[in-house]
């Protein structure tokens, strides 16, 4: 017998790619279960599925910074500066990032490249190994949202979260939609989906300097003046990244999603006063903000 339950979740994470840097990314997940019926004549109780599989997903792999561990572009250590927390230096093909945060904000990934295939690899053991015995398959299929528009890869943390979304590398593929006097403008949604394509999104607020921000002897060695460094300490710990400047938008506030739609908004309108603009901006899959300016 076979039980499905479709779009058991979104996981929200950011992984390390070679070639792009770090990456944003929201893919939603399906489970389908095969095996023989439990004394409850159910292949396993849709509560269960629901909350405990899903928690399994979200503390293995949602809200995290996904480092494929057999590949060259990634060294991780334990962090010298606190227990428990950890350093992650990345090369890549668009400039050298380096972080420091508590370990539970990285997951390892066996794998050369973060892919679908490798993050199924990784959630199937993980989950499988914690199901009843009358469950004797799983298939967890990952996919990313189909988005017929322009959308974007961002990556951030709130440091004033108080869940997982505090962590300084978690993020979203999202769509935008942009109104310029109640038209939809798709070439606005194109500009801004090209300039927020791989983007890291830190808070001018966050800025720290080379005396106080705490990053690997690695990385301390190596930052450059293309490197723009962001800290913050937030309930989880200590939270460090140093960012090429290639790959990084400095906002003037928090980058809630409400706070990225009021800062789209601002700049569409700074640019031509004369005009009115509606910005939805998305967080990952079916949620967002609007701004109306
Ligand atoms: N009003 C807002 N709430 C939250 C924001 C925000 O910008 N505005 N942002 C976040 C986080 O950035 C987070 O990445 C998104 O969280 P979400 O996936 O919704 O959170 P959960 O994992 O708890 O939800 P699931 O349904 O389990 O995916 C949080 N809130």
């Amino acid at each position: 017998m076979q039980l499905f339950v479709d779009n058991l979740t979104v996981i929200d994470f950011s992984y390390v790619c070679p070639k792009r840097g770090i990456v944003g990314e929201s893919w939603i997940v399906d489970v389908l279960l095969n095996g023989d019926l439990n004394e409850q004549s159910m292949v396993l109780d849709f509560g269960i599925v629901k909350k405990q599989i899903k928690a399994i997903i979200d503390e293995a792999v949602d809200h995290k910074l996904l480092l494929p561990i057999l590949s060259d572009s990634v060294i991780s250590s334990a962090s010298a500066h606190r227990a428990g927390h950890e350093y992650v230096d990345i090369t890549s093909k668009v400039g050298n990032y380096f972080l420091h945060s508590p370990a539970c904000a990285f997951t390892h990934i066996n794998a050369q490249t973060i892919t679908i295939n490798s993050v199924t690899e990784h959630l199937t053991k993980i989950i499988f190994d914690q199901l009843p015995n009358n469950v004797q398959g799983l298939t967890i299929k990952l996919r990313a949202e189909a988005i017929p528009s322009d959308y974007y890869h961002y990556t951030h943390g709130l440091k004033l979260h108080d869940g997982n979304c505090q962590r300084i590398a978690h993020g979203h593929r999202s769509k935008i939609k942009l109104f310029e006097n109640d038209k939809r403008s798709e070439t606005l949604e194109h500009f801004w989906c090209q300039r927020w394509e791989d983007i890291y999104i830190a808070s001018e607020s966050d800025r720290v300097d080379l005396a106080t921000v705490e990053l690997s002897p690695n990385a301390m060695k190596n930052l450059d003046k293309n490197h723009q460094l962001f800290a913050y300490h937030a309930p989880q710990g200590r939270f460090d990244i140093a960012v090429p400047s290639n790959k990084l938008e400095v906002v003037d506030c928090d980058s809630t999603v409400e706070l990225l739609a009021d800062y789209v908004a601002r700049q569409l309108k700074k640019a031509k006063p004369g005009n009115n603009y509606r910005v939805v901006a998305y967080e990952g899959v079916a949620k967002g903000a609007i701004a109306n300016v």
